[in-house]
Protein backbone atom coordinates (compact mmCIF):
# COMPACT_ATOMS: atom_id res chain seq x y z
CA UNK A 1 0.00 0.00 0.00
CA UNK A 2 1.49 3.16 -0.92
CA UNK A 3 1.88 6.10 2.08
CA UNK A 4 -1.29 8.07 2.38
CA UNK A 5 -0.83 11.79 1.47
CA UNK A 6 -1.84 14.40 3.82
CA UNK A 7 -4.27 16.73 4.20
CA UNK A 8 -1.50 19.81 3.11
CA UNK A 9 -0.62 17.77 0.09
CA UNK A 10 -4.37 17.32 -0.31
CA UNK A 11 -5.23 21.01 -0.16
CA UNK A 12 -1.84 22.07 -1.81
CA UNK A 13 -2.46 19.74 -4.99
CA UNK A 14 -5.00 21.89 -6.63
CA UNK A 15 -6.17 25.60 -6.70
CA UNK A 16 -9.98 24.80 -7.11
CA UNK A 17 -11.45 21.36 -5.33
CA UNK A 18 -14.97 20.93 -7.07
CA UNK A 19 -17.56 19.62 -5.44
CA UNK A 20 -19.35 16.93 -7.47
CA UNK A 21 -22.36 14.89 -7.16
CA UNK A 22 -22.75 11.72 -9.11
CA UNK A 23 -26.23 10.93 -9.66
CA UNK A 24 -25.11 7.82 -12.45
CA UNK A 25 -22.57 5.78 -11.28
CA UNK A 26 -21.68 5.21 -15.24
CA UNK A 27 -20.79 9.03 -15.29
CA UNK A 28 -18.15 9.11 -12.98
CA UNK A 29 -15.05 8.21 -14.92
CA UNK A 30 -15.99 10.28 -17.91
CA UNK A 31 -16.40 13.21 -15.63
CA UNK A 32 -13.39 13.18 -13.14
CA UNK A 33 -11.30 12.87 -16.57
CA UNK A 34 -12.56 15.90 -18.13
CA UNK A 35 -12.05 17.41 -14.57
CA UNK A 36 -8.43 16.28 -14.55
CA UNK A 37 -7.88 17.27 -18.25
CA UNK A 38 -8.56 20.89 -17.41
CA UNK A 39 -6.25 20.81 -14.86
CA UNK A 40 -8.63 20.12 -11.52
CA UNK A 41 -6.81 16.72 -10.13
CA UNK A 42 -8.19 17.29 -6.23
CA UNK A 43 -12.10 16.21 -6.72
CA UNK A 44 -14.34 16.09 -4.01
CA UNK A 45 -17.54 13.29 -4.57
CA UNK A 46 -20.14 14.50 -2.08
CA UNK A 47 -22.00 11.54 -0.02
CA UNK A 48 -25.38 12.61 -1.71
CA UNK A 49 -26.58 9.85 -3.56
CA UNK A 50 -26.47 6.08 -3.60
CA UNK A 51 -24.07 5.78 -6.57
CA UNK A 52 -21.14 8.12 -4.66
CA UNK A 53 -19.03 5.41 -3.20
CA UNK A 54 -18.95 2.91 -5.65
CA UNK A 55 -18.36 6.30 -7.77
CA UNK A 56 -14.97 6.93 -5.39
CA UNK A 57 -14.09 3.54 -5.80
CA UNK A 58 -14.38 3.60 -9.87
CA UNK A 59 -12.20 6.74 -10.10
CA UNK A 60 -9.48 5.41 -7.85
CA UNK A 61 -9.25 3.06 -9.65
CA UNK A 62 -9.56 4.25 -13.47
CA UNK A 63 -8.43 7.54 -13.32
CA UNK A 64 -4.97 7.67 -11.57
CA UNK A 65 -3.93 11.19 -12.18
CA UNK A 66 -7.26 12.05 -9.79
CA UNK A 67 -6.82 12.45 -5.72
CA UNK A 68 -10.45 11.68 -5.60
CA UNK A 69 -12.05 12.03 -1.96
CA UNK A 70 -15.54 11.86 -0.58
CA UNK A 71 -17.36 14.92 0.99
CA UNK A 72 -20.53 15.35 2.83
CA UNK A 73 -18.82 12.83 5.56
CA UNK A 74 -20.91 13.48 8.34
CA UNK A 75 -20.22 10.24 10.55
CA UNK A 76 -17.64 7.96 11.85
CA UNK A 77 -19.39 5.31 9.95
CA UNK A 78 -19.32 7.10 7.18
CA UNK A 79 -15.32 8.08 7.45
CA UNK A 80 -14.73 4.11 7.82
CA UNK A 81 -16.79 3.38 4.71
CA UNK A 82 -14.64 5.85 2.47
CA UNK A 83 -11.50 4.72 3.80
CA UNK A 84 -11.91 1.42 3.08
CA UNK A 85 -13.38 2.47 -0.72
CA UNK A 86 -10.72 3.81 -1.21
CA UNK A 87 -10.83 7.77 -1.34
CA UNK A 88 -7.64 9.67 -0.65
CA UNK A 89 -9.13 11.73 1.76
CA UNK A 90 -12.52 12.44 3.51
CA UNK A 91 -13.82 16.11 4.10
CA UNK A 92 -17.09 16.97 6.27
CA UNK A 93 -19.25 20.40 6.21
CA UNK A 94 -18.83 20.37 9.84
CA UNK A 95 -17.33 18.54 12.76
CA UNK A 96 -18.90 16.52 15.94
CA UNK A 97 -17.07 15.11 18.79
CA UNK A 98 -17.16 11.70 17.22
CA UNK A 99 -16.04 12.56 13.59
CA UNK A 100 -12.59 13.87 15.36
CA UNK A 101 -11.63 10.99 17.06
CA UNK A 102 -11.92 9.26 13.88
CA UNK A 103 -8.59 7.81 13.65
CA UNK A 104 -7.54 9.71 10.68
CA UNK A 105 -3.80 8.78 9.79
CA UNK A 106 -4.66 5.94 6.76
CA UNK A 107 -7.13 8.67 5.19
CA UNK A 108 -6.78 12.34 5.84
CA UNK A 109 -9.87 13.81 7.51
CA UNK A 110 -10.60 17.23 6.64
CA UNK A 111 -13.36 18.77 9.01
CA UNK A 112 -15.46 21.62 8.44
CA UNK A 113 -15.24 24.64 10.68
CA UNK A 114 -17.51 28.44 10.87
CA UNK A 115 -16.38 29.25 14.44
CA UNK A 116 -13.70 30.19 16.33
CA UNK A 117 -14.88 27.67 18.73
CA UNK A 118 -14.98 24.96 15.82
CA UNK A 119 -11.51 26.04 15.11
CA UNK A 120 -10.13 25.54 18.74
CA UNK A 121 -12.35 21.60 19.02
CA UNK A 122 -10.56 20.50 15.68
CA UNK A 123 -7.25 22.34 16.86
CA UNK A 124 -7.36 20.26 20.47
CA UNK A 125 -8.06 17.51 18.62
CA UNK A 126 -4.93 17.73 16.24
CA UNK A 127 -6.35 19.03 12.98
CA UNK A 128 -4.75 21.91 11.12
CA UNK A 129 -6.50 22.00 8.17
CA UNK A 130 -10.16 22.59 8.00
CA UNK A 131 -12.98 22.98 5.50
CA UNK A 132 -14.63 26.69 6.03
CA UNK A 133 -18.32 26.10 5.55
CA UNK A 134 -20.91 27.38 4.19
CA UNK A 135 -17.65 29.81 3.49
CA UNK A 136 -19.97 32.70 1.99
CA UNK A 137 -22.89 32.53 4.36
CA UNK A 138 -20.49 32.53 7.18
CA UNK A 139 -18.26 36.12 6.59
CA UNK A 140 -16.28 34.75 3.54
CA UNK A 141 -12.93 36.17 3.39
CA UNK A 142 -13.47 38.39 6.24
CA UNK A 143 -13.67 35.64 8.73
CA UNK A 144 -10.49 34.18 6.99
CA UNK A 145 -8.76 37.42 7.30
CA UNK A 146 -9.98 37.52 11.52
CA UNK A 147 -8.65 34.18 12.39
CA UNK A 148 -5.11 34.39 11.24
CA UNK A 149 -4.24 36.16 14.38
CA UNK A 150 -5.31 33.38 17.30
CA UNK A 151 -5.15 30.37 14.61
CA UNK A 152 -1.71 31.23 12.42
CA UNK A 153 -1.57 27.41 11.72
CA UNK A 154 -4.51 26.76 10.75
CA UNK A 155 -5.02 26.13 6.60
CA UNK A 156 -8.39 26.18 4.94
CA UNK A 157 -10.15 25.32 1.71
CA UNK A 158 -13.14 27.62 2.04
CA UNK A 159 -16.47 26.06 0.43
CA UNK A 160 -20.04 27.27 0.14
CA UNK A 161 -21.44 29.93 -2.38
CA UNK A 162 -18.03 30.99 -3.87
CA UNK A 163 -18.05 31.88 -7.39
CA UNK A 164 -15.78 32.61 -10.49
CA UNK A 165 -15.53 35.80 -9.45
CA UNK A 166 -15.20 35.82 -5.54
CA UNK A 167 -12.75 32.67 -5.58
CA UNK A 168 -9.58 34.84 -6.72
CA UNK A 169 -10.04 36.98 -3.15
CA UNK A 170 -10.04 33.71 -1.43
CA UNK A 171 -6.56 32.00 -2.90
CA UNK A 172 -5.33 35.61 -2.18
CA UNK A 173 -5.47 34.67 1.45
CA UNK A 174 -2.12 33.32 3.14
CA UNK A 175 -4.54 30.76 5.22
CA UNK A 176 -6.66 29.45 2.14
CA UNK A 177 -4.74 26.45 0.11
CA UNK A 178 -7.43 25.77 -2.07
CA UNK A 179 -11.35 26.59 -2.52
CA UNK A 180 -13.87 24.36 -3.12
CA UNK A 181 -17.24 24.81 -4.90
CA UNK A 182 -19.59 23.69 -7.82
CA UNK A 183 -19.91 26.85 -9.90
CA UNK A 184 -17.43 25.16 -12.89
CA UNK A 185 -20.08 22.37 -12.92
CA UNK A 186 -23.35 22.93 -14.56
CA UNK A 187 -26.33 21.07 -14.21
CA UNK A 188 -27.15 21.11 -17.48
CA UNK A 189 -23.39 20.25 -18.98
CA UNK A 190 -23.93 17.36 -16.57
CA UNK A 191 -27.29 15.96 -17.33
CA UNK A 192 -26.44 16.23 -21.07
CA UNK A 193 -22.95 14.58 -20.73
CA UNK A 194 -21.17 17.36 -22.13
CA UNK A 195 -17.75 16.19 -20.59
CA UNK A 196 -15.78 18.77 -23.51
CA UNK A 197 -17.85 21.90 -21.95
CA UNK A 198 -17.06 20.18 -18.39
CA UNK A 199 -13.43 20.07 -19.38
CA UNK A 200 -13.29 23.79 -20.57
CA UNK A 201 -14.59 25.08 -17.50
CA UNK A 202 -12.52 23.26 -15.37
CA UNK A 203 -9.54 24.67 -17.45
CA UNK A 204 -10.92 28.07 -16.46
CA UNK A 205 -11.27 27.47 -12.84
CA UNK A 206 -7.88 25.91 -12.57
CA UNK A 207 -6.08 29.30 -14.23
CA UNK A 208 -7.86 31.54 -11.30
CA UNK A 209 -5.13 29.86 -9.47
CA UNK A 210 -3.08 33.26 -8.66
CA UNK A 211 0.38 32.32 -6.56
CA UNK A 212 -0.77 28.87 -4.92
O1 LIG B 1 -21.66 18.40 0.90
C1 LIG B 1 -20.67 18.86 1.49
O2 LIG B 1 -19.87 18.16 2.10
C2 LIG B 1 -20.43 20.30 1.51
O3 LIG B 1 -19.60 20.76 2.24
C3 LIG B 1 -21.20 21.15 0.65
C4 LIG B 1 -20.51 21.47 -0.66
O4 LIG B 1 -19.14 21.60 -0.49
C5 LIG B 1 -21.12 22.70 -1.17
O5 LIG B 1 -22.48 22.45 -1.44
C6 LIG B 1 -20.49 23.25 -2.39
O6 LIG B 1 -20.83 24.57 -2.39
P1 LIG B 1 -21.39 25.35 -3.64
O7 LIG B 1 -20.21 25.75 -4.47
O8 LIG B 1 -22.09 26.51 -3.02
O9 LIG B 1 -22.32 24.42 -4.36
Amino acid sequence: MTTPLTADAVLRAAPIIPTITIDHLEDAVPFARALVDGGLRVLEITLRTPAAMAAIAKIARDVPDAIVGAGTVLTPGHYAAVRDSGAVFAISPGSSPELLRANAAACPLIPGVATASELMQGMQAGFTHFKFFPAEASGGTSWLRAVQGPFAEARFCPTGGISAETAPNYLALSNVLTVGGSWMLPKDAIVARDWDRIRQLATQAAALHQKK
